[in-house]
């Protein structure tokens, strides 16, 4: 890329947030409401842009392979003008688009489709681009990503698993190379250098974990300052400090599957740890567990299930100073023993094997509850993993100390264009906007929708469900179709499992498993006569093709066996059937058993609508699901604005001592 000019972009570019009055962030907030539909002006202008990336057609197929190239550099010299990415006019989109389109067409064989280049477009425009499941938004990204690296930014397409950036870069490679501009990997276990070699490529694809890693360990290095003025006051540019950074700063971000993302995954801190000195304390541990075992609901505690957490009542408090304090030690602190008691009574009541964590080779394993997959590199702080390390009878591992911590949030607002796409994501438009400022634009499907989803069926007890289940993938697999069942979580994978095999009949079950291998069955779950069993986050962003006849026989059906606490999840997942226009069916087989209605605690839901149900039956118990679905929602995302909230404190805290990030 020496023939082209120098890209004026700068050092370790990062936005700095905006300082707001509350005013300020009030009245924005109020009209990000009305930022997400476009105007009739706005859908004009994507339209016409659409339209005139079609006209270039005839054109640019007409060009040699001499003369493409000649129109991607003239193109290259253009983008390169623009000071912003914002800036570049509606023109240079649809020129750049258009170039792109061919060379996707001749070096890959697929070219872009209207609602492509429209998703396409709002990206480029700071928008979120929600397009249904199956619409080719990996495809769509290289229009954006290649304009964006074409104008000389670096970019990172993020994704949420190894195996898609991979498979996703691998895919489009050809497309990149073809316009000149070189593409990176960034996934887990690589060393630094790898990752510096792979940030410094034009496009990088790369998890939201690892990039936000990357990102944290580069703050490690530059320090609390904005690291760009800091950089050229201190003349760092090729001296040693740059080369102990991994990124090159935040310049764009496309994010795929942005929902689970931006709002799924920050919900998780990200915390930097490191084995601590000094062992954990093996008798604490059991001491706390022993006391936990001494207390008794709701005398001295009390569950909050929903919001996952123990509270310690008065005569609780009292009566852990009684037990704990003769113990001295730490114990002697008020607060540093309560805290101990709640956690243990927490990995008592509130962690379970199979659901939370699984046992392997003797070690404690936290589940991601939303994908179902195994996070071995991960902890839980506070002695928690040790208490339940000491649940499972296994050896306690090392004391981990935090060293550096921040929020999915608060890196991502960070990009100086931050875009993205989904299939899900106008159920939490609100919340894209006022955490990231990015509204939600509705992007129209290639083909009709032709799915077909069956009103749900919900019963009192759990084993009437599996039976009607068991019924259901009988009289299917007997007709050939293939069937995937959605479970929410590992173990209720298992039980289906169990479930079908005494049934004697023949599945496919996928739980934690490696993402490569999932990918690998999900993508045949549309074989004729396959039964699939997954749990709702498996194989997301994996494409199902129909076997031959399936769609004769209706396309795949798709079974859900519970509803997972984000509604988005489960559109997810119906989203597996009828992709691209092809025919499909969804249904939902539900129980009053299923684990949401732990949400209502103490049963008084279920008690006061037992008279409904009764009379109106199946229409009430469904209400009852959807609405303990919404409670869930929301509890969340109270917990994630918490979560920012406290962030933020911290923040600002740390900033004073210099140890954040
Ligand atoms: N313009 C196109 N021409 C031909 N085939 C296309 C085009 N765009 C996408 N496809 C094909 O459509 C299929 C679905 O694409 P892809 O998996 O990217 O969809 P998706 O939107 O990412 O789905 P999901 O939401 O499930 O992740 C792929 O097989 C892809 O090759």
């Amino acid at each position: 890329m020496s023939d082209a000019a120098q890209p004026r972009i700068e050092l370790y570019a990062e936005r700095q947030a905006p300082k707001r009055s509350a005013l300020d962030k009030a009245v924005l907030d109020f009209a990000g409401r009305f930022r997400g539909a476009l105007s009739r002006g706005d859908m004009r202008r994507m339209n016409r842009v659409v339209q005139r990336v079609m006209e270039q057609e005839g054109e640019l197929q007409g060009l040699d392979a001499g003369a493409l190239d000649a129109a991607v550099h003239a193109l290259r010299l253009d983008l390169r003008r623009a000071p912003e990415l914002s800036a570049l006019t509606d023109t240079q989109l649809a020129r750049a688009f258009g170039v792109v389109r061919e060379v996707s067409g001749r070096f890959k064989g697929q070219r872009h489709r209207g609602v492509q280049i429209m998703g396409a477009f709002a990206m480029m425009r700071g928008r979120l681009a929600e397009m249904s499941t199956g619409e080719g938004k990996t495809l769509t990204a290289t229009l954006a990503a290649g304009t964006a690296a074409l104008s000389g930014r670096p970019v990172h397409v993020v994704t949420v698993n190894d195996y898609l950036a991979r498979r996703d870069a691998e895919l489009m490679t050809p497309v990149y190379r073809a316009l000149g501009l070189s593409v990176g990997i960034v996934i887990s276990g690589q060393k630094p250098e790898e990752r510096r070699a792979a940030y410094a490529c034009d496009i990088t694809y790369c998890t939201n974990k690892e990039l936000a890693f990357d990102y944290l360990r580069d703050r490690m290095v530059l320090g609390q300052q904005d690291s760009n003025v800091r950089l050229k006051l201190e003349g760092l540019a090729g001296a040693s400090r740059t080369r102990d950074l991994r990124l090159r700063g935040l310049h764009v971000a496309i994010v795929d599957e942005a929902d689970s993302v931006l709002v799924d995954e920050a919900r998780t801190p990200l915390v930097i740890s490191e084995n601590a000195d000094g062992d954990v304390d093996a008798a604490v541990i059991a001491q706390a567990m022993e006391l936990a075992a001494k207390l008794e609901t709701p005398r001295d505690y009390l569950v909050h299930i929903d919001e996952r957490r123990i509270s310690l009542t008065q005569a609780g408090n009292e009566r852990v100073r009684e037990v704990a304090e003769p113990l001295g030690g730490v114990w002697r602190g008020t607060v540093m023993r309560e805290e101990l008691a709640r956690q243990a009574l927490s990995a008592g009541l509130l962690f379970h094997r199979d659901h939370q964590y699984l046992v392997r080779e003797g070690k404690v394993q936290i589940i991601d509850e939303g994908t179902g997959r195994v996070m071995p590199d991960r902890f839980w702080g506070d002695g928690l993993h040790q208490m339940i390390e000491h649940k499972e009878g296994c050896k306690l591992s090392h004391r981990r100390a935090t060293i550096a911590r921040m929020t999915y949030q608060r890196f991502f607002r960070r990009y100086r264009h931050l875009c993205g796409m989904s299939g899900t994501a106008r159920q939490v438009a609100g919340e894209l906007w006022q955490v990231y400022r990015l509204p939600v634009t509705r992007i129209p499907t290639h083909r009709p929708i032709q799915r077909v989803h069956r009103p749900d069926l919900v019963t009192e007890r759990g084993e009437e469900k599996w039976r009607l289940i068991t019924a259901r993938v009988r009289e299917l697999h007997e007709r050939g179709c293939p069937v995937l069942i959605g479970t929410r979580t590992v173990a209720a994978s298992e039980e289906a499992s169990a479930m079908l095999t005494a049934a004697g009949l023949p599945h496919r079950l996928l739980n934690a498993a490696q993402d490569g291998q999932e990918a690998a069955i999900v993508s045949e779950a549309g074989q004729r006569g396959h039964i699939t069993i997954a749990t709702s986050m498996a194989g997301r962003g994996t494409d199902i093709e129909l076997g031959p006849g399936v769609e004769d026989l209706g396309g795949l059906h798709v079974i859900m066996s519970e509803r997972h606490d984000a509604r988005r999840v489960d559109d997810q997942l119906a989203g597996r059937a009828g992709r691209q226009g092809q025919k499909g069916h969804f249904e939902a087989i539900l129980s009053l058993d299923d684990p949401l209605m732990e949400m209502d605690r103490a049963g008084v839901l279920r008690a006061v609508t037992l008279p409904l149900r009764k009379a109106h039956g199946p229409l009430v118990r469904r209400l009852l699901l959807k609405a303990m679905q919404r409670r869930a929602e929301r509890i969340h995302a109270g917990m994630r604005r918490q979560l920012m909230k406290s962030d933020e404190m911290q923040t600002r805290i740390l900033a004073f001592s210099g140890q954040s990030e």
